[in-house]
């Protein structure tokens, strides 16, 4: 049974990298790293890195990478992968050294082709990760919009260890879920949509405040809004949502649910009503979720 730590980073393709460093220290709210050639790392919590970026044709969704719980399940489940078919990849000494973690493999998931990397060991900073003016608190969330939806949820759930925290739908159309044992209400949720796509990517915000002023430094920079503020029934939390630089829709988030890791309550299956999405009553503008390709990777080039 996999156990994972935490939802620890993605990698995107972004088509301007200077454009994007600055937008995602100064207006999203990381602290820059280090840059290597056309790779930039930055960070939200002690980790050396809860963001990648890279330079590219186009931007999208390269890789989603998840912490395992113990180093020492490492083995454990990339023989597992390996049972399952999922042909796990190990990264080489120069790459997981280049990407400060320990043990790191990587699969693509075969039903929309995002790129896993399921790691243990980041390197941890010396000093504290420090919240700027806008103060995050974590990386929370990615989202998928996908046509495989039923497909995708079994995966999720019944290969690779996820809960599901809530769904919405007579014939299910939204579920929330959560890498066991972590305890946030989702830390990826899938929805039923024309393509496969990245939807959102979601980032904790470590007050209602923080959101409220978020709001404001928006407006004063032009930057999209996208949705919000307002209130999801499902994890009962606060929301932003604002576009990047490519236009990929980014979310803050607070006070998200939190579930133990025994005697969680069961999912509920939610009207797919606006007010489920928003308990305000918001509606979002056509550019939400409208952006975010999700690149697909030759993993046969992995060096290793
Ligand atoms: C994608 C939608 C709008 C959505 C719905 C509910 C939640 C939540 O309950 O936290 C989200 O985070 C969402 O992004
Ligand atoms: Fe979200």
């Amino acid at each position: 049974m996999i156990r994972y730590k935490k939802l620890g980073y993605v990698v995107l393709n972004v088509t301007d990298l200077n454009k994007s460093t600055d937008f995602y220290e100064n207006v999203v709210g990381m602290q820059f790293v280090e840059r290597e050639n056309e790779t930039v790392y930055l960070r939200s919590s002690r980790d050396h890195h809860n963001l990648i970026l890279e330079q590219g044709p186009e931007a999208g969704l390269k890789r989603v990478a998840f912490e395992l719980e113990k180093a020492s399940q490492f083995q454990g489940v990339f023989d597992y992968l390996t049972e399952q078919g999922l042909n796990p990849v190990e990264l080489s000494k120069k790459e997981t050294q280049s990407l400060a973690q320990g043990r790191t493999l990587r699969f693509k998931d075969p039903i929309i082709g995002v790129t896993y990397e399921f790691y243990v060991e980041m390197m941890q900073m010396g000093l504290p990760f420090v919240p700027k003016d806008a103060k995050i608190t974590r990386f929370l969330h990615v989202v998928y919009d996908t046509n495989r939806f039923d497909e995708l949820l079994d995966f999720y759930t019944n290969v690779l260890n996820f809960v599901v925290s809530d769904t919405s739908g007579r014939e299910t159309a939204w579920a929330w879920l959560r890498a066991f044992p972590t305890p946030y209400h989702h830390n990826l949720a899938i929805t039923k949509g024309p393509e496969n796509k990245l939807n959102h990517l979601a980032y904790q915000a470590e007050t209602v405040d923080d959101i409220g002023k978020q709001v404001n430094r928006l407006n004063d920079q032009n930057v999209p809004i996208l949705f919000g503020p307002g209130r999801h029934h499902p994890s009962g939390s606060i929301f932003l949502y604002f576009a990047d630089p490519d236009g990929l829709t980014l979310e803050y988030s607070q006070g998200m649910e939190e579930f133990p890791e025994e005697g969680a309550r069961e999912p509920r299956r939610l009207e797919p009503s606006k007010e489920t999405i928003d308990e305000w009553g918001g509606t979002p503008k056509p550019d939400f979720a409208k952006y975010g390709k999700i690149i697909q990777e030759d993993l046969a080039k992995v060096e290793n």
